[in-house]
């Protein structure tokens, strides 16, 4: 195939009747997401349009049928766009995450919802429980473990004292970069703001490249960010939200000190979600203070077959929560191997708290 004029006008050509075709097929999806929020509500006034099983299921199925040339992610997160899109006409989704503007949160925020939904920065971990709990928000994204760095204490421990529960999970990959302003003078950089997760995760970067830079530790990588913009001996560690956000410029890109570095982020909400078909639970679990009790705990587990995917031991905050384990296995609470195996847990633990069932994360 030559480039000539022709060839380019009938392949334009192709390209505008195509479009014509997904912009009816777009059509025809959202008028069906349209009859289905009629459905919900005449069976319920106070129906729930979100259903992350249902939207897993979408995405999934798309990545297995997905023929290529686009890959399978790609193409899930075109489709992600459309089912918010679809979703917003049903009704528009408010969503709380840990602020400010620009951090992964965010990011994470708009992955898993995608850009219909309507995002809203929180100050802290616990105000995100707190707007969820009080219906002023329909969700709430927190992160709960990174890669390099381990468990985010302050949002396990806002389940203990919470009834909200877990809705969903979303992973994210987390790059970090060296940013600079305009006004920075990049050769006298005596200071590198970040939050000190960010800090950790490159730190030996940090060491090897501004070993004699004193690290400051800030509230997030977006203040990071803004607070380098009126100081021109400082640079900020960040992502890629924040640097455009702020209009920064990278010294070094990714610069985390592992390739793989990636961060977990939990959905919050209030409802109770169906299976998937490929589901997680979350549950707490306070034993007694006695020689075997994490024995004890997990033998059920193993017995049934049952695959932990975390255990993170926190510290009790009142006399019932003597030892306090936060684990995830997968498996969903409707299925009978995990009702059995809970069963039995509640018989050997002081306290059992399922903080939900919810579909492992697509994209
Ligand atoms: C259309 C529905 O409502 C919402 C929109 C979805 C979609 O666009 O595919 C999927 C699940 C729900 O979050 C539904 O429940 O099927």
């Amino acid at each position: 195939m030559t480039d000539s004029p022709t060839n380019l006008d009938s392949l334009r050509q192709r390209i505008d009747e195509l479009d014509n075709e997904i912009l009816r097929l777009i059509s025809a999806r959202a008028d069906c997401a349209k009859q289905v929020a009629e459905v919900k509500t005449k069976h319920d006034p106070s129906a729930v349009f979100y259903r992350p099983e249902r939207e897993a299921q979408v995405l999934r199925r798309i990545m297995e049928l997905n023929p290529g040339p686009l890959n399978s992610e790609e193409m899930a997160r075109l489709f992600r766009e459309i089912m918010s899109a679809c979703l917003a006409l049903e009704q528009p989704t408010k969503v709380a995450y840990l602020g400010p503007e620009g951090t992964f949160t965010q990011q994470a925020a708009l992955k898993h919802f995608g850009e219909s939904a309507v995002s809203m920065p929180m100050a802290a971990i616990d105000e995100v429980f707190r707007e969820v709990e009080a219906g002023a928000v329909n969700y709430g994204v927190v992160p709960v473990e990174n890669s390099t760095e381990g468990v985010v204490s302050h949002t396990l421990d806002s389940f203990m004292d919470s009834s909200i529960r877990i809705c969903g999970e979303v992973v994210l990959r987390i790059h970090h970069h060296l940013l600079v302003a305009d006004t920075t003078l990049r050769d006298k950089v005596s200071r590198v703001y970040s939050h000190p997760q960010s800090l950790a995760q490159c730190r030996k970067w940090l060491d090897a490249h501004y070993p004699r830079a004193e690290r400051v530790p800030v509230s997030s990588n977006a203040e990071a960010a803004r607070m380098i913009k009126s100081e021109w001996h400082s640079a900020a560690i960040a992502g890629d939200m924040a640097a455009k956000l702020y209009g920064l410029e990278k010294v070094a890109e990714k610069i985390e000190d592992r390739p793989d570095n990636s961060t977990r982020f939990l959905i919050i909400g209030s409802q109770h979600v169906p299976m998937s078909g490929e589901d997680k639970t979350s549950i707490v679990v306070a034993m007694r203070n006695q020689p075997g009790a994490l024995h004890d705990l997990l033998e059920p587990f193993h017995r049934h077959s049952i695959d932990l995917t975390r255990l993170e031991t926190r510290p009790s905050r009142t006399g019932v929560w003597n030892y306090v384990f936060f684990i995830d296995f997968k498996g969903h609470v409707d299925e009978p191997r995990v009702a059995a195996v809970l069963e039995e847990v509640r018989l050997r633990a002081s306290e059992v708290k399922v903080l939900g069932s919810y579909p492992v994360g697509v994209l």
